[in-house]
């Protein structure tokens, strides 16, 4: 491990610099913070030192407090508010001037600490933010207070609740930089000058804790605090991290900036003892680990540089994909069957630009870039210069074997041939060629250069290289990759089929699909719920590939009439105006009651309830453990078939592809707060109250029934990986 420090050094002109160091980017660890306020001590006490300025190494302020030790140590990581506020008042009311000298990134306590010093100098393209709230807990450095007195309520609020950072340009716009060094090498003599500037009487030396001059007066700090609160309740209801963070910041412009960080210690306490900071830093973690694969990227391989990719097929993913590629400057031939159908595809990658453009995403300059480095192509006449191939044509098998064929013959020995199947078995793609060390899955998520999983999927004969040079085009196109295994449906859409399946069964049962969905998006988080998502995807593609599940696991899915009815009577959702929900021309969804005498008819057909007048009434959250266990049944079994490397991979893809809500930490860490024993008692109380017809599709997996029975967590017994079959 290497050592969490300061270094300090005095130069010639009398301004010791106190230099970050704990590799790669200078987090926060406590040791490093000991170190930091003895050399600050040391400063302030050496008569030789002038003013002093904080800067990091390795080209980098620093990405906040050390996020490990919130995993180490619950209720918050052991932080000191102590120490913390001992720091901060130090930097910025000791007997000398303080200056941080700003590059790369200041995040979180990395900025705390930015804004505890008199001033702060940094160089172009720097990033500046207090992301604390991504992590459920609040800024816990003197945040909340001083920021809002250097750059006013309104954008400091906007700053912590969305948790994103500013460029430089806007940090010195709003006054939270101070002076702009022109570049890296001009970074500490710049801070230097200021830092004399201030001993030397030249510059006024700011305590930004006692500032008030860019506070907004109380009636209109009240109202804005007022709507945010709201916004927050609005847009995350339940969440009490956002509130607490409101609390500090509000209790610090009506009683002065002293209470307030009294305050924000109290409220991070308490963030820091939930379950979301929990869930959250888990994430984080789990997000990162995703990439680093045993047997493949600890080894001496590296991955090759691919430049050029093909897609083939230009429909609504392959345009998607292209999309994708090209911007991260890859080079793209997109090939199509005619003319009329390339035509659409590259209208459709103009639109997906044209989009980022009017979202001020990018500039038409660098659309129009973008778009120079698509090619379209009716035949395979370039393919030999072409690094990889990613299919994304319908879900036919014998023409997806038709396809991998002539790749075989007009690609490179060395071209890395995959698909973008959702469902179907990987090693059936290759069945006609000879070149299955190169084949593997590239199954990206719909709209594809907007969702940011890529599940790669290996089959026993994938090659390493091969697995480890898509691991790196997705980080450079960046997705966030997840490695599965070869089955029907892979991870996610083998954990989603009892999604979908449960909340037919409850409609079938007499419930109402639009209470269901509120409950499922209002109350548990998702992005929308089940009916609302089918509208979205579309009953026919939901039909379709829902029949790859009832052909692969017969023995527990749910079969409802619902879905095929609703394909019968043309509702296929937003596409066709008129799903379980009816548009308008702006796609605003709102309930159809036309819909009633089709789920009639499915209820009917589904018989199962012994008197179908007396539906069963189930609370909310019985409603959600009624969907949502199933789908904590079916991950169990992805664990427990080494379909996915570990637990934590499970949660990262549920969390970038259905929408399971991160501040639940992913589909098994919930679980695990929840309890197995908990699940499976539920599990087999619903089996009972629907009876035979419909009981095995809650039967608890031998996986899910063994931590039950030991008291084992879910996330611990994966009882082969997918890494070690590499
Ligand atoms: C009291 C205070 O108010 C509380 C706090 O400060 S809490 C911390 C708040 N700060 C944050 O949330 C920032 C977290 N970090 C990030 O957003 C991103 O890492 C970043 C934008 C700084 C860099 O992103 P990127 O270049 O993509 O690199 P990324 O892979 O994420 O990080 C590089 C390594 O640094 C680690 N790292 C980044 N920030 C870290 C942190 N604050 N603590 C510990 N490790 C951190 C990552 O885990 C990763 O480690 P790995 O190589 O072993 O996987």
């Amino acid at each position: 491990m290497p050592e969490a420090t300061t270094q300090y050094r005095v130069e010639s002109d009398g301004v010791a610099v106190i230099t970050l160091a704990y590799p790669p980017l200078n987090a926060l660890h406590p040791q490093l913070l000991k170190s930091l306020f003895e050399n600050l001590d040391r400063a302030h006490r050496d008569p030789s030192v002038k003013a002093v300025v904080v800067v990091g190494s390795n080209n980098n302020f620093s990405p906040g407090f050390d996020i490990q030790q919130f995993r180490n140590q619950a209720g918050g990581g052991g932080i000191d508010n102590q120490i913390n506020a001992a720091i901060c008042s130090v930097l910025e009311g000791g007997p000398k001037p303080t200056v941080a000298a700003i590059n790369g990134v200041a995040l979180g306590g990395g900025l705390e600490v930015a804004m505890g010093c008199n001033a702060r100098v940094c160089t172009p393209g720097t990033r500046l933010g207090l992301p604390e709230l991504s992590l459920g807990i609040i800024p816990g450095f003197g945040g909340t207070q001083r920021l809002p007195r250097l750059i006013g309520l309104k954008k400091s609020i906007e700053m912590m609740l969305t948790s994103q950072p500013i460029k430089h340009e806007a940090a010195l716009q709003l006054g939270l930089v101070d002076a702009l060094a022109p570049s890296l090498d001009q970074l500490l003599p710049v801070a230097r000058k200021y830092a004399l500037d201030m001993a030397e009487g030249r510059k006024p030396r700011v305590l930004s804790l006692n500032r008030t001059d860019r506070l907004e007066p109380l009636s209109e700090a009240l109202g804005i605090f007022e709507f945010a609160r709201m916004e927050a309740t609005k847009k995350a209801p339940g969440l009490k991290h956002p509130q607490l963070c409101l609390d500090a910041i509000q209790y610090g412009v009506e009683h002065g900036g002293a209470a307030g960080l009294v305050k924000e210690g109290e409220s991070f306490s308490q963030a820091a003892s939930l379950d979301t900071h929990k869930a959250l830093v888990h994430i984080f973690f789990a997000q990162r680990s995703t990439k680093k694969i045993a047997g493949i990227t600890d080894t001496d391989l590296k991955p090759r540089q691919l430049k050029t990719v093909a897609v083939i097929g230009g429909g609504l993913m392959g345009s998607g994909i292209a999309t994708a590629l090209i911007l991260s400057r890859f080079n793209v031939i997109l090939k199509e069957v005619n003319q009329q159908f390339l035509d659409g595809g590259m209208s459709r990658i103009k639109s997906n630009l044209n989009s980022r453009v009017k979202k001020g995403a990018m500039s038409q300059a660098q659309a129009d870039v973008a778009l120079s480095k698509v090619k379209g192509a009716l035949d395979y006449a370039d393919f030999k210069k072409v690094d990889m191939v990613i299919e994304a044509v319908i879900e036919d098998i014998p023409l997806k074997q038709r396809i991998f064929a002539d790749l075989e013959k007009e690609t490179r020995p060395d071209c890395i041939l995959s698909t973008n199947t959702s469902t179907i078995d990987i090693n059936l793609v290759g069945q006609k060629t000879k070149a299955s060390d190169r084949i593997v899955g590239a199954h990206f998520f719909s709209p594809a250069h907007v969702m940011p999983l890529l599940e790669i999927v290996k089959t026993e004969h994938t090659s390493k290289q091969v697995i480890l040079d898509t691991l790196d085009l997705s980080s450079r196109i960046k997705k966030t990759p997840v490695l599965v295994g070869n089955c029907t449906g892979f991870a996610v859409n083998r954990v989603f089929f009892p999604y979908t399946m449960a909340a037919c069964m409850l409609v079938d049962m007499g419930l109402n699909p639009y209470n269901i969905d509120k409950v499922i998006a209002g109350k548990f988080g998702m992005p929308m719920g089940p009916f609302r998502l089918n509208d979205l995807v579309g009953s026919d593609i939901g039909l379709h590939v829902g029949k790859n599940f009832l052909d692969s696991f017969p023995e527990r899915v749910y079969v409802t009439n619902l879905i095929p009815l609703m394909n019968q009577h043309k509702r296929l959702g937003e596409k066709s105006g008129k799903g379980f929900y009816k548009f308008d021309d702006k796609r605003k969804a709102s309930p159809d009651a036309e819909i009633m005498p089709i789920i009639t008819e499915s209820r009917t057909s589904a018989g199962l309830l012994k008197d179908p007048t007396k539906p069963p009434r189930l609370t909310d959250q019985e409603v959600i453990e009624f969907i949502f266990f199933p789908v904590v049944n079916e991950g169990c079994r992805v664990l427990s078939e080494g379909i996915v490397d570990k637990a934590a991979d499970l949660d990262v893809a549920t969390v970038m592809s259905m929408g399971f809500p991160a501040t639940k930490g992913g589909l098994i860490f919930w679980a695990d707060l929840v309890g197995a024993a908990y699940i499976v008692k539920k599990l087999e109380a619903f089996a009972s109250m629907v009876g035979p017809k419909a009981a095995d599709f809650f039967t608890p997996c031998d996986y899910l029934l063994s931590a039950a029975r030991s008291g084992r967590k879910l996330e611990e017994g994966a009882s082969k990986s997918t890494s070690s079959k590499l």
